[in-house]
Protein backbone atom coordinates (compact mmCIF):
# COMPACT_ATOMS: atom_id res chain seq x y z
CA UNK A 1 0.00 0.00 0.00
CA UNK A 2 1.06 3.72 -0.86
CA UNK A 3 1.32 5.43 1.91
CA UNK A 4 0.50 8.76 1.02
CA UNK A 5 -2.87 7.59 0.03
CA UNK A 6 -3.55 6.98 3.85
CA UNK A 7 -3.87 10.76 4.44
CA UNK A 8 -6.93 12.08 4.85
CA UNK A 9 -8.04 15.77 4.35
CA UNK A 10 -7.02 17.91 7.46
CA UNK A 11 -3.45 16.64 7.68
CA UNK A 12 -1.83 20.11 7.49
CA UNK A 13 -4.27 21.71 9.68
CA UNK A 14 -3.45 18.60 12.07
CA UNK A 15 -0.07 19.57 12.19
CA UNK A 16 -0.28 22.92 12.13
CA UNK A 17 -2.19 21.82 15.39
CA UNK A 18 0.82 19.96 16.81
CA UNK A 19 3.41 22.55 16.27
CA UNK A 20 1.09 24.83 18.33
CA UNK A 21 1.19 22.03 21.06
CA UNK A 22 4.26 21.39 20.95
CA UNK A 23 5.05 25.26 21.70
CA UNK A 24 2.93 24.82 24.50
CA UNK A 25 4.18 22.18 26.10
CA UNK A 26 7.54 24.21 25.93
CA UNK A 27 10.01 23.13 22.98
CA UNK A 28 11.41 25.48 20.39
CA UNK A 29 9.88 23.87 17.09
CA UNK A 30 12.34 25.77 15.34
CA UNK A 31 14.87 23.63 16.40
CA UNK A 32 16.12 21.28 13.68
CA UNK A 33 14.80 17.95 15.33
CA UNK A 34 11.61 19.22 15.64
CA UNK A 35 10.90 20.75 12.41
CA UNK A 36 9.22 18.07 11.04
CA UNK A 37 7.64 16.39 13.48
CA UNK A 38 4.00 18.33 13.55
CA UNK A 39 3.53 16.42 10.20
CA UNK A 40 5.10 13.49 11.06
CA UNK A 41 2.95 13.26 13.98
CA UNK A 42 -0.03 14.49 12.18
CA UNK A 43 1.00 11.71 9.99
CA UNK A 44 1.06 8.96 12.57
CA UNK A 45 -1.92 9.99 14.14
CA UNK A 46 -4.26 9.72 10.57
CA UNK A 47 -2.51 6.16 10.80
CA UNK A 48 -3.40 5.51 14.05
CA UNK A 49 -6.94 6.50 13.87
CA UNK A 50 -7.07 5.36 10.12
CA UNK A 51 -10.13 2.46 11.08
CA UNK A 52 -12.69 5.30 10.75
CA UNK A 53 -12.43 5.42 7.24
CA UNK A 54 -12.67 1.67 6.83
CA UNK A 55 -15.69 -0.58 6.96
CA UNK A 56 -15.01 -3.60 9.19
CA UNK A 57 -18.53 -5.22 7.59
CA UNK A 58 -17.73 -4.94 4.27
CA UNK A 59 -14.24 -6.54 4.62
CA UNK A 60 -16.24 -9.50 5.83
CA UNK A 61 -18.88 -9.53 3.28
CA UNK A 62 -16.38 -9.32 0.52
CA UNK A 63 -15.01 -12.74 1.40
CA UNK A 64 -17.50 -14.66 2.17
CA UNK A 65 -18.28 -18.62 1.24
CA UNK A 66 -20.89 -20.58 1.43
CA UNK A 67 -19.53 -23.90 3.31
CA UNK A 68 -21.39 -26.42 5.38
CA UNK A 69 -18.49 -26.56 8.04
CA UNK A 70 -20.42 -25.91 11.73
CA UNK A 71 -17.70 -26.53 14.05
CA UNK A 72 -15.97 -23.72 15.90
CA UNK A 73 -13.12 -21.75 14.01
CA UNK A 74 -11.34 -19.67 16.13
CA UNK A 75 -8.44 -17.23 15.28
CA UNK A 76 -6.17 -16.49 18.47
CA UNK A 77 -3.15 -14.34 19.18
CA UNK A 78 -3.91 -11.50 16.97
CA UNK A 79 -1.81 -9.15 17.86
CA UNK A 80 -3.63 -4.97 18.09
CA UNK A 81 -2.60 -2.08 19.08
CA UNK A 82 -5.06 1.00 19.52
CA UNK A 83 -5.09 4.11 21.61
CA UNK A 84 -7.88 4.44 24.66
CA UNK A 85 -9.59 7.39 24.12
CA UNK A 86 -8.96 8.88 27.64
CA UNK A 87 -5.36 9.76 27.39
CA UNK A 88 -4.79 9.28 23.68
CA UNK A 89 -2.31 7.04 25.14
CA UNK A 90 -1.48 3.43 23.02
CA UNK A 91 -3.29 0.01 24.65
CA UNK A 92 -1.89 -3.46 22.89
CA UNK A 93 -2.21 -6.99 23.39
CA UNK A 94 -4.06 -9.66 21.32
CA UNK A 95 -7.37 -10.69 20.21
CA UNK A 96 -9.11 -14.32 20.45
CA UNK A 97 -11.93 -14.68 18.28
CA UNK A 98 -14.21 -17.90 17.78
CA UNK A 99 -17.11 -18.40 15.37
CA UNK A 100 -19.35 -21.40 14.84
CA UNK A 101 -20.46 -20.91 10.84
CA UNK A 102 -23.95 -20.94 9.89
CA UNK A 103 -24.05 -21.92 5.92
CA UNK A 104 -21.12 -19.29 5.69
CA UNK A 105 -17.50 -19.00 6.77
CA UNK A 106 -15.21 -15.70 5.92
CA UNK A 107 -11.49 -15.31 4.85
CA UNK A 108 -9.60 -16.11 7.96
CA UNK A 109 -7.25 -12.98 7.39
CA UNK A 110 -10.65 -10.99 7.46
CA UNK A 111 -11.28 -11.66 11.06
CA UNK A 112 -7.70 -10.27 12.00
CA UNK A 113 -8.96 -6.91 9.20
CA UNK A 114 -11.87 -6.42 11.39
CA UNK A 115 -9.72 -6.61 14.89
CA UNK A 116 -7.44 -4.04 13.51
CA UNK A 117 -9.93 -1.71 11.76
CA UNK A 118 -11.81 -0.95 15.45
CA UNK A 119 -7.98 -0.83 16.65
CA UNK A 120 -7.43 1.63 14.88
CA UNK A 121 -9.89 4.31 16.44
CA UNK A 122 -9.91 5.59 20.04
CA UNK A 123 -11.24 2.92 21.93
CA UNK A 124 -11.73 1.64 25.30
CA UNK A 125 -11.07 -2.26 25.51
CA UNK A 126 -14.66 -2.79 26.36
CA UNK A 127 -15.87 -1.43 23.03
CA UNK A 128 -13.28 -2.89 21.18
CA UNK A 129 -14.15 -6.46 22.09
CA UNK A 130 -18.03 -5.70 21.19
CA UNK A 131 -17.39 -4.48 18.32
CA UNK A 132 -15.63 -7.03 17.05
CA UNK A 133 -18.17 -9.40 18.23
CA UNK A 134 -21.44 -7.49 16.80
CA UNK A 135 -19.50 -7.05 13.25
CA UNK A 136 -19.25 -11.36 13.00
CA UNK A 137 -22.40 -11.69 14.55
CA UNK A 138 -23.86 -9.07 12.26
CA UNK A 139 -22.38 -9.79 9.26
CA UNK A 140 -21.64 -13.43 9.17
CA UNK A 141 -24.68 -14.29 11.22
CA UNK A 142 -23.26 -17.65 12.58
CA UNK A 143 -24.29 -19.32 15.12
CA UNK A 144 -22.40 -17.85 17.81
CA UNK A 145 -19.00 -15.44 18.20
CA UNK A 146 -17.41 -15.20 21.02
CA UNK A 147 -13.84 -12.34 21.82
CA UNK A 148 -11.44 -12.43 24.54
CA UNK A 149 -8.89 -9.27 23.97
CA UNK A 150 -6.19 -9.35 26.44
CA UNK A 151 -3.96 -6.06 26.82
CA UNK A 152 -1.73 -3.76 28.52
CA UNK A 153 -2.79 0.05 28.84
CA UNK A 154 0.09 2.72 28.68
CA UNK A 155 -1.55 4.78 30.44
CA UNK A 156 -1.64 2.55 33.80
CA UNK A 157 2.15 1.79 32.56
CA UNK A 158 3.94 5.75 32.02
CA UNK A 159 1.65 7.28 34.20
CA UNK A 160 -1.77 7.52 36.26
CA UNK A 161 -0.95 4.11 38.99
CA UNK A 162 2.25 3.48 37.16
CA UNK A 163 1.27 -0.42 37.14
CA UNK A 164 3.56 -2.01 34.68
CA UNK A 165 2.49 -5.96 34.89
CA UNK A 166 -1.16 -5.94 35.04
CA UNK A 167 -2.91 -7.13 31.93
CA UNK A 168 -6.50 -6.61 31.13
CA UNK A 169 -8.77 -9.13 30.01
CA UNK A 170 -12.02 -8.84 28.53
CA UNK A 171 -14.55 -10.91 26.75
CA UNK A 172 -18.03 -10.97 24.93
CA UNK A 173 -19.90 -13.61 23.15
CA UNK A 174 -23.18 -14.36 21.39
CA UNK A 175 -25.49 -17.18 20.19
CA UNK A 176 -24.03 -20.68 21.20
CA UNK A 177 -21.69 -19.40 23.65
CA UNK A 178 -24.03 -18.73 25.97
CA UNK A 179 -23.64 -22.23 27.27
CA UNK A 180 -21.15 -22.82 29.55
CA UNK A 181 -19.74 -25.40 27.75
CA UNK A 182 -19.41 -23.71 24.38
CA UNK A 183 -17.13 -21.11 26.15
CA UNK A 184 -15.33 -23.57 28.10
CA UNK A 185 -14.50 -25.04 25.01
CA UNK A 186 -12.91 -22.42 23.23
CA UNK A 187 -11.08 -21.42 27.21
CA UNK A 188 -9.38 -24.99 26.48
CA UNK A 189 -8.70 -24.30 22.77
CA UNK A 190 -7.20 -20.83 24.09
CA UNK A 191 -4.48 -22.72 26.00
CA UNK A 192 -3.73 -25.01 24.07
CA UNK A 193 0.03 -24.95 22.98
CA UNK A 194 0.22 -22.73 19.05
CA UNK A 195 3.79 -23.29 19.27
CA UNK A 196 3.95 -26.40 18.06
CA UNK A 197 3.32 -25.26 14.52
N1 LIG B 1 -12.78 0.62 31.36
C1 LIG B 1 -11.71 1.07 30.74
N2 LIG B 1 -10.97 2.03 31.32
C2 LIG B 1 -9.87 2.45 30.67
C3 LIG B 1 -9.46 1.97 29.44
N3 LIG B 1 -8.32 2.61 29.09
C4 LIG B 1 -8.06 3.47 30.08
N4 LIG B 1 -8.99 3.39 31.05
C5 LIG B 1 -9.18 4.07 32.34
O1 LIG B 1 -9.88 5.26 32.15
C6 LIG B 1 -9.93 5.87 33.41
C7 LIG B 1 -10.08 7.35 33.26
O2 LIG B 1 -10.25 7.81 34.58
P1 LIG B 1 -10.16 9.33 35.04
O3 LIG B 1 -10.19 9.35 36.54
O4 LIG B 1 -11.18 10.12 34.29
O5 LIG B 1 -8.74 9.75 34.47
P2 LIG B 1 -7.36 9.92 35.24
O6 LIG B 1 -7.49 10.94 36.33
O7 LIG B 1 -6.34 10.21 34.21
O8 LIG B 1 -7.20 8.49 35.90
P3 LIG B 1 -5.87 7.72 36.33
O9 LIG B 1 -5.44 6.91 35.13
O10 LIG B 1 -6.28 6.83 37.47
O11 LIG B 1 -4.84 8.72 36.72
C8 LIG B 1 -8.67 5.40 34.12
O12 LIG B 1 -9.06 4.63 35.23
C9 LIG B 1 -7.96 4.50 33.09
O13 LIG B 1 -7.29 3.42 33.67
C10 LIG B 1 -10.24 0.95 28.85
O14 LIG B 1 -9.97 0.45 27.77
N5 LIG B 1 -11.35 0.54 29.54
ZN1 LIG C 1 -5.99 5.75 29.12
Amino acid sequence: MNPETEYREGLEELAENYKNILQLLGEDTAREGLQKTPMRVAKAMQVLTRGYTQDPHKVLTDALFEEKYNQMVIVKDIDFFSMCEHHMLPFYGKAHVAYIPNGYITGLSKIARVVDIYSHRLQVQERLTQQIKDCIQNTLHPLGVMVVVEAKHMCMQMRGVEKQNSITTTSDFSGAFRQAKTREEFMNLLRGESKKI
